[in-house]
């Protein structure tokens, strides 16, 4: 099993992904994004979704009209792991594509 990241490698690998932080109460890393509107956002939520599907890594996502905010962690492992740092840099890359390089 994939061991979780610890504080100080979790520190060091948000300062290179714009937008991220760690979530609050929890080990987990967090971003909001925000889009033109609801269709560009679900566009975005399409691409990632498939990338997760590729890495088998999945976010925790909330949405309301043009706005989501993502929460990742593994809950195998209980914590932030490599895949969670992996699959946030995959959904930077999915929301800069998008138009949004915008944290909300
Ligand atoms: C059975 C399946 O491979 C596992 O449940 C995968 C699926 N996606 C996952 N996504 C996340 N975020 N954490 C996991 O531990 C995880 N495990």
């Amino acid at each position: 099993m994939i061991a979780r990241l610890s504080p100080d490698e979790r520190k060091a690998a948000l300062a290179t992904l714009d937008g991220w932080t760690e979530a609050e109460g929890r080990d987990a890393i967090a971003r909001s994004l925000r889009f033109a509107d609801f269709a560009q956002a679900f566009a975005f939520m399409t691409q990632v979704a498939l990338a997760a599907e590729k890495m088998n890594h999945h976010p925790e996502w909330f949405n309301v009209w043009n706005r989501i905010d993502v929460t990742l962690s593994t809950h195998d492992a209980g914590g932030v792991t490599q895949k969670d740092i992996d699959l946030a840099r995959a959904i930077n890359g999915a929301a800069s594509r998008a138009g949004s390089g915008g944290t909300a």
